[in-house]
């Protein structure tokens, strides 16, 4: 079903008073209502996004040798490359081949009384025959999180809140990550499961898709409804914890994507704009919080307001294989 997204210009937020409350009020309802939206007007240039959508083929038409010298499977902190249906998502393999990509920061092994999220953070893993990668890479987390922070500001700004308010959450070493996809058309068996359902960790998803399409939003009729692709823009979601922030006024959106036909590739790049490991996210003082449903219950996905803990769960969940070689001791006591 095809049903087209809010568009939202932030370019809004800077031509005067009143152009500016006319972006809130659509910004508080796309985020209320949908949860998703589209993103223009956020300063990013074609040839920016050129740059870093030739790299991103450019890196999956290296040969498999390259990519698998850098799997993931060799890095206790998620960094790297993943085969083609190691992940998981709902239990199910996930169609599609991907390299996470963090921060470079050198690694932090928790020690026995410190908390093990911080075994998120640590080296990237880069393909020696593709050097540009690292630099556009780095420089792409480093310009989206610009527009991603001036969108969250408004964003708290368009309900009600302080637009201040998580700054502290964000100083310092934010968890930024990123992940360059491929979806290679559909799975033998006819599974399409490109990427399974899902909601995010963090705070907002800007995401850049090609014109291939797949990408699926749950709505409030309970359907997943088609993400069409829109040129120039980010489709932008809300994480988990900005549903936490509100107290479910504002919700993370489950989302999925379907693959593409058999032999189409579809490419994707995900930018997470995640505040530090260790912060805790304080309930947004906001003036519809007495009204807020209250964040989802749901025991197979609880949601934790020390921002390092969710996103754990989230990497144990999907990447059995690495939990499995490096983590077993976090593993095994959720399967007891
Ligand atoms: O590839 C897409 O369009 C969405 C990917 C996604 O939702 C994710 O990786 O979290
Ligand atoms: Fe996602």
């Amino acid at each position: 079903m095809t049903h087209q997204l809010p568009v939202i210009d932030l370019s809004a937020a800077s031509r005067g008073p009143a152009e500016r409350a006319r972006l809130h009020t659509e910004l508080h309802s796309a985020a209320h209502d949908v949860g998703f939206f589209q993103l223009v007007g956020h300063g990013v240039t074609p040839a920016e996004t050129a740059a870093l959508t030739s790299v991103v083929r450019a890196f999956f038409a290296l040969p498999d040798s390259e990519r698998f010298a850098i799997s993931n499977l060799n890095s206790p902190h998620f960094r790297g490359y993943t085969r083609i249906g190691d992940e998981r998502t709902g239990g199910s393999p996930d169609w599609r081949d991907q390299l996470d990509i963090g921060a470079e920061r050198s690694a932090r092994i928790p020690g026995p009384d410190e908390p093990a999220y911080w075994w998120l953070e640590g080296p990237n893993q880069w393909p020696t025959a593709l050097p540009e990668l690292r630099t556009t890479a780095l420089g792409w987390i480093d310009r989206l999180s610009t527009v991603a922070g001036r969108l969250l500001r408004e964003l708290l700004a368009a309900i009600g809140a302080p637009e201040d308010f998580y700054d502290e959450a964000f100083a310092g070493h934010p968890h930024l990550h990123l992940k360059v996809v491929r979806y290679p058309g559909r799975a033998p068996d006819g599974a399409d499961q490109g990427v399974g359902a899902h909601k995010d960790y963090g705070f907002l998803t800007l995401l850049l898709q090609d014109d291939i399409g797949g990408l699926q939003v749950e709505r409030e009729d309970g359907a997943f409804h088609d993400v069409p692709p829109l040129s120039g823009a980010f489709v932008v979601n809300l994480g988990e914890l900005l549903e936490v922030a509100t107290n479910g006024y504002l919700k993370a959106t489950n989302h999925r994507v379907v693959s593409p036909a058999a032999a189409r590739e579809r490419f994707s790049v995900p930018f997470f704009y995640n505040p530090r490991l260790d912060a805790r996210i304080e309930p947004l003082p906001f003036p519809h919080a007495d009204r807020a449903p209250g964040a989802t219950q749901d025991p197979a996905n609880p949601l934790f307001a020390e921002y390092g803990r969710n996103e754990l769960k989230g990497w144990l969940r999907a990447h059995p294989g690495v939990a499995r070689r490096h983590h077993a001791a976090l593993v095994a006591p959720a399967t007891a």
